[in-house]
């Protein structure tokens, strides 16, 4: 096994900006594009419950996207379990299950479908079992022969959660699961996703509740405009503020001068 679950090194992102291809035919100077991450070195060790936060627009999603493969980085390398997103994408794919951020499902399938349909991509035939035991879960057995399009805002994501677990990756992540999910829910799902973590799997989070994060991450990055600002133990960042809360010391650190931040 590599030693580290996930691995981020030196990865910048700069999207290009949007007409850009236009300019190059007409024979302009290329413009700069958009630095969303500068620099970026992260490694989560395998069973980590790890905490990836930072305000809107820091540069989270698009992190998860290159561990995801749906981004290119610019420059640096990125790595699940050891397999190069890029060069060995399968291998890398095969080990990480993401809860994307944003709800997208096909219309046309019931809950069921939709997890069988996602267990091929992955060449699993015979997975009803854990499609069950993931159902019931997450609240979703009477769901199952429920069409996607019948479903309210949080059973959907309910299904994304499910979507992503289906081939039982040893890595998952999860991009603002819990956004506009009820009580119910959030408890069952962190309870589901502690006993994943607790039986080794290893845990990326991204989310704005930072009650949430205080409660189940062992470490913690936070973000600032595509930079790493703060990479710390919980127990560390809480010590930072007198244990004031996670919400206390995330504030001061995004307020902090960046040098500053880091070195505390
Ligand atoms: N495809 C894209 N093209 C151009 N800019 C993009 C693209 N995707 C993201 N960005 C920009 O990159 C920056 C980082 O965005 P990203 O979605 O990674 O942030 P985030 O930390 O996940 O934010 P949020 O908490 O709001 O989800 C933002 O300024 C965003 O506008």
């Amino acid at each position: 096994m590599s030693s580290f679950a996930i691995e981020f090194d030196r990865i910048h992102k700069t999207y290009a900006p949007a007409r850009q291809k236009f300019w190059k035919r007409f024979g302009q100077a290329p413009q700069t594009g958009f630095k969303a991450l500068q620099d970026v070195s992260l490694q989560v060790e395998h069973g980590e419950f790890f905490g990836l936060l930072g305000p809107n627009g820091a540069g989270k999603t698009s992190l998860i996207s290159i561990l995801a493969g749906l981004a290119r980085a610019t420059e640096g390398k990125a790595s699940v379990c050891g397999y190069d997103v890029f060069s060995e994408f399968k291998h890398a794919r095969r080990s990480l299950g993401v809860v994307p951020q944003e709800l997208v499902y096909d219309p046309f399938f019931t809950v069921r479908e939709t997890l069988r349909l996602q267990s091929g991509y992955y060449g699993l035939r015979h997975n009803d079992d854990w499609i069950d035991e993931i159902l019931h879960n997450l609240g979703l057995t009477d769901k199952a022969s429920t069409n996607m399009r019948a479903l309210s805002g949080g059973m959907k994501r309910r299904v994304l959660v499910a979507q992503a677990l289906v081939h039982r990756p040893p890595v998952i992540v999860l991009d603002e699961p819990t956004a506009g999910v009820d009580v119910d829910l959030r408890r069952s799902l962190w309870e589901f996703i502690s006993r994943l973590n607790k039986q080794g799997h290893t845990i990326l989070l991204t989310t704005h509740y930072l009650e949430e994060a205080e409660a189940l991450c062992g470490r913690i990055a936070m973000l600032k405009q595509g930079k790493v600002i703060a990479l710390d133990t919980t127990e560390a960042l809480l010590a930072r503020v007198g244990g004031a809360g996670l919400e206390e010391a995330f504030v001061q650190i995004m307020h902090a001068p960046a040098a500053e931040a880091l070195a505390s």
